[in-house]
């Protein structure tokens, strides 16, 4: 099998294809993340996926290359990463006593151009917080690198009233459908190397 490569800078991401035990390895995707304003979250997901995909393939076109890309929807406003505190705690106020969605798309691009993607959507409650408690949550910097400003598998899980999906795909890659996307690729799995 081709080599794969997970287009990504993202340590959430290689530590969840760490866990799968395939063999990869990881390059940053190094394209402009800007699209239109006027796409819907999940387009904008599976846009952004599959330009980071084909970013990579175009560098390495005898490899399998995967790209991610996520997006929080809540009352219609689409948030990404924080880029400081204060946007985290403005992230986290708009979240908490709410549901809202984690869009993941993920494009898998093979030697021969074949394409596989999928954007992979789980909805989650979070637990109102009083302000100091929310200033106690930033205080970890769980907010840090994080669509949301909060980390699902970390202290984050204290917020999580409910959750409809695949957790994987909110810590960054939807995992039963990448293993899917792998599969329909002809990868094996529990090769003894
Ligand atoms: N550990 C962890 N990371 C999370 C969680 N929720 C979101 N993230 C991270 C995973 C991704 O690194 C990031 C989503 O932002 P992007 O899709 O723009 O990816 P990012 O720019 O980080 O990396 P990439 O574009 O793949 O190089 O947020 C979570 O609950 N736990």
């Amino acid at each position: 099998m081709s080599e794969l490569i997970l287009a990504s800078t993202s340590s959430a991401r290689r530590a969840l294809m760490d866990g799968l035990g395939l063999p990869y390895r990881a390059e940053a995707p190094g394209v402009d993340e800007v699209v239109s304003p006027h796409l819907s979250a999940e387009d904008a997901v599976r846009e952004l996926a599959s330009r980071k995909a084909r970013a990579v393939h175009q560098r390495h076109p005898e490899a399998w290359v995967l790209g991610a890309d996520q997006l929080v929807e809540v009352a219609g406003e689409i948030l990404s990463k924080p880029q400081d505190r204060n946007a985290a705690r403005e992230q986290l106020g708009k979240l908490l006593g709410h549901t809202h969605a984690i869009h993941t798309g993920v494009c898998l691009v093979g030697p021969d151009g074949q394409v596989h993607e999928a954007v992979e959507t789980a909805r989650l409650g979070f637990y109102a917080l009083s302000a100091e408690e929310l200033e106690r949550y930033l205080d970890l910097d769980e907010w840090v690198g994080c669509c949301g400003s909060y980390r699902v598998e970390s202290a984050g899980q204290a917020l999580l009233e409910r959750l409809e999906g695949d957790r994987s795909n909110v810590q960054g890659l939807p995992m039963v459908t990448v293993v899917r996307l792998l599969r329909s690729a002809g990868f094996r799995f529990f090769e003894r190397r």
